[in-house]
């Protein structure tokens, strides 16, 4: 089904959700929806798409990329952010994270990409999640990945190697 903006979508630029305009809900929207036709999922012909927006404005987009070696195969969250990643975007670089699949109710980022996500995206960063009909529900990367191990924890080297001696002593 052609996707149509959902009556969230339709609120007044002003409105926000998590911090969001309602312009950037749909571009967000528009451009996961896109990221689904780019999707190579011969073996489970499920389709996902991602899209990013980073702080400066620019979208990043990614599909599912699968393999004949099934395990090998990569989720659409995954190639989003590493190609955003290889861009220079880093942690703090993403207001938003968007996922979009051909199924009702809407499909959440699997646990390998939550941590992956987790890594650039701060406790607050929205994930909006697009069903088959365009609609969608949004929840935090810190909802999604509650108390994650994220980038900051890993103590320093030093710290580590302190550590560890005082562990041997
Ligand atoms: O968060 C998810 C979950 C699954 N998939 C892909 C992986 C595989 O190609 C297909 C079926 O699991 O959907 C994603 O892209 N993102
Ligand atoms: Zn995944």
């Amino acid at each position: 089904m052609a996707w149509a903006p959902s009556k969230e979508l339709m609120t007044p630029d002003e409105e926000s959700v998590h911090g969001l305009t309602s312009t950037e809900v749909h571009i967000l929207g528009e451009k996961a929806i896109a990221a689904k036709a780019l999707a190579y999922c011969p073996y489970s012909l499920f389709r996902v798409g991602a899209s990013l927006l980073a702080t400066d404005g620019t979208i990043i987009m990614g599909a599912n990329v699968e393999n004949g070696s099934y395990p090998v195969g990569i989720c659409a969250e995954r190639t989003a952010m590493s190609t955003a990643v290889i861009q220079g975007y880093k942690l703090g670089s993403f207001k938003a994270v968007a996922v979009a699949t051909d199924v009702t109710p809407a499909s959440s980022p699997c646990g390998m990409c939550r941590q992956f996500l987790r890594e650039f995206c701060e406790p607050p960063t929205p994930i909006l999640m697009f069903d088959r009909d365009g609609k969608y529900e949004v929840m935090t990367m810190g909802e999604l990945l509650p108390n994650a191990f994220g980038p900051d924890s890993l103590p320093s080297r030093d710290k580590m190697e302190e550590l560890n001696k005082e562990k041997k002593a």
